[in-house]
């Protein structure tokens, strides 16, 4: 369908070891362009193993993944990273900036890595991704010399400078303060409204997931809310 922007049909995940454990139990759902998702659950229900899959990381699972129109169950790893490259962004956690790199050579690099622009472009691009964040005035600054609420607004801006149609968070704002987490959720829920961009952020923060448009909930691996 035109406007979904990620669909999963009975997903199936074995870990076989140290024995066999059934961790994604028959898991359906699809996610509409532009919709704001959280995905919660206890510890070791298994949402990162399902935001996994969903990145099309791990191959090894039973059942569909459909990205914007594309099917990607059996594809070739190079196909898969070609598509990420295009469609996909993460943001995690822990930002793994490069620390004695600026605020703007790190949101440069995975664009100047992809090669679709020439670097004045990409300069353009990053700086009013920094901009969009509020980082204008910290954009010459190394990383490391960022607050932490900074740092992950700065992976953000990374993450946004390929123009990803679905942006992936692991704990977005796991290490974040309510202040810090309240601004990347707005921004957030800004790309999502205002750009299309689709959302699909794990959490523990049951506020953020309020907030969102739409809690899945795992449990024992199963999906028990949506
Ligand atoms: N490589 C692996 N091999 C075997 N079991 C695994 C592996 N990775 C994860 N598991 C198990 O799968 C279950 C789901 O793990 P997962 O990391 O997806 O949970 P989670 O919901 O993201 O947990 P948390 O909130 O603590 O991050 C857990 O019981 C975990 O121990």
């Amino acid at each position: 369908m035109e406007n979904l922007a990620l669909s999963v049909k009975e997903l199936n995940k074995y870990f076989y070891d140290p024995q066999t454990f059934h961790v994604l139990k028959d898991i359906s759902f699809d996610i509409k362009k532009g919709e704001f998702l959280a995905l919660t659950g206890k510890s070791g229900s298994g949402k990162s193993t399902l935001l996994y899959i969903l990145s099309t990381m791990d191959t090894a699972y039973e059942g569909s993944l459909t990205i914007n129109g594309t099917t990607l169950t059996g594809k070739a790893q190079n196909k898969l990273a070609a598509f990420r490259n295009e469609h996909i962004c993460f943001v995690f956690q822990f930002h793994y900036l490069l620390p004695e790199f600026s605020a703007l050579d790190n949101v440069m690099l995975p664009a100047l890595k992809l090669e679709k622009k020439t670097a004045e472009e990409i300069e353009e691009k990053a700086m009013a991704n920094l901009k969009l964040l509020g980082l204008e005035d910290q954009a010459l600054k190394p990383a490391n010399k960022l607050s932490g609420g900074q740092q992950q607004r700065v992976a953000i801006a990374r993450a946004l400078i390929n123009e990803p149609t679905i942006i992936m968070g692991d704990e977005p704002t796991g290490n974040l303060d309510s202040k810090n987490t309240q601004i990347v959720f707005d921004i957030f829920r800004e790309l999502a409204v205002e750009r299309g961009q689709t959302i699909i952020a794990v959490t523990h923060d049951d506020d953020f997931a309020a907030n969102c448009d739409r809690v899945l909930e795992l449990m024992d691996g199963k999906l028990i809310h949506q």
